[in-house]
């Protein structure tokens, strides 16, 4: 069987470059397509900082879907671009695999609803992590025997969402593991937003700032003890092992799959 033809939209951006540098590396799968709005014509290659590959980067997706033939197309670009994006993809009955995050509830069924209809298999991902997909395991676990619980994020300042997709998928994690319903203590909130953002009873904080990376922290309160769970991403190759992965399944994982767990647990 030969390598899996992979097409990446948001090459030239922070988890783009790091995710042609991954394809470049393994010999099942070969970049065949980059698309970004930055560096646009310039070699994929020498913007993730290797070999030159001659495979330049374009700005329009659809020409480049129907040029490039890609067999797989993966998505790391803002939130006010995945929908169109995927629009296009599915159209042109490509499996993608998407890491933006951003995707409201009704995005999601959207997707879902193109995938049932078209017969392309799309995987959204909110952390490619393995370490994250085991905090937000352990934190699904821990939901049964502590009911107070509150999700710090912490991401750097470029970062266009709040909260993260992660944290969205840890409170969704937490509240399906719960015996009992999540009771956030509120108070009276002297300045507007003091305690978070809430989902069902959960609070979300998140911080921004230069100099971080992506993490997270899930606390857990009870009668004299707390239990906190964290994990960090110290570097963008953190991600890389499951988006190589999720590449080479989604082939064979039909319809909408949410959370890369689906392909590892
Ligand atoms: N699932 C996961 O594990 C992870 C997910 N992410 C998510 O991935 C996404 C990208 O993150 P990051 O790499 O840090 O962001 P960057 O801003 O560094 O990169 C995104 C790139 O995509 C480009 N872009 C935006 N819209 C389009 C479009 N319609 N067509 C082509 N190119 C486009 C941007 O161009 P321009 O700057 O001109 O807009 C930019 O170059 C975010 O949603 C982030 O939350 C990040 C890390 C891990
Ligand atoms: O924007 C980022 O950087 C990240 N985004 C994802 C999220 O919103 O959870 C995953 C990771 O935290 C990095």
């Amino acid at each position: 069987m030969g390598a899996i033809r992979v097409l990446v939209i948001g090459a030239s951006g922070k988890m783009g470059r790091e995710v042609v540098r991954a394809i470049v590396n393994d010999a099942e799968l070969e970049l065949v397509g980059a698309v970004d709005r930055m560096h646009v014509g310039k070699d994929a290659g020498l913007i993730a900082g290797i070999e030159p590959l001659n495979v330049f980067i374009r700005e329009d997706l659809a020409a480049a879907l129907q040029a490039d033939k890609p067999q797989v197309v993966v998505d790391f670009t803002a939130p006010a671009s995945i929908m169109n994006n995927l629009h296009l993809v599915i159209a042109a009955r490509l499996h993608a695999v998407v890491g933006t995050t951003g995707l409201s509830r009704e995005n999601l069924r959207e997707i879902e609803e193109l995938c049932h209809d078209s017969g392309v298999n799309v995987l959204v991902a909110p952390n490619f992590a393995i370490g994250a997909l085991l905090m937000m395991r352990f934190a699904a676990q821990a939901a049964k025997f502590f009911p107070h619980v509150e999700i710090i994020e912490l991401h750097h300042d470029q970062k266009l969402d709040a909260p993260s997709g992660t944290s969205i998928k840890t409170a969704e994690l937490i509240l399906a593991g719960q015996n009992e319903p999540a009771n956030a203590c509120v108070g009276e909130e002297k300045l507007p937003g003091a305690r978070g953002g809430e989902m069902g009873g959960i609070r979300l904080h998140s911080v921004r700032l230069p100099g971080l990376i992506a993490h997270q922290e899930v606390i857990f309160g009870g009668e004299g003890q707390t239990l906190t769970i964290r994990h960090d991403s110290l570097s963008r190759e953190s991600f890389m092992p499951g988006v190589v992965l999720a590449i080479k399944k989604i082939g064979s994982r039909p319809g909408l799959t949410y959370g890369l767990e689906e392909l590892l647990f």
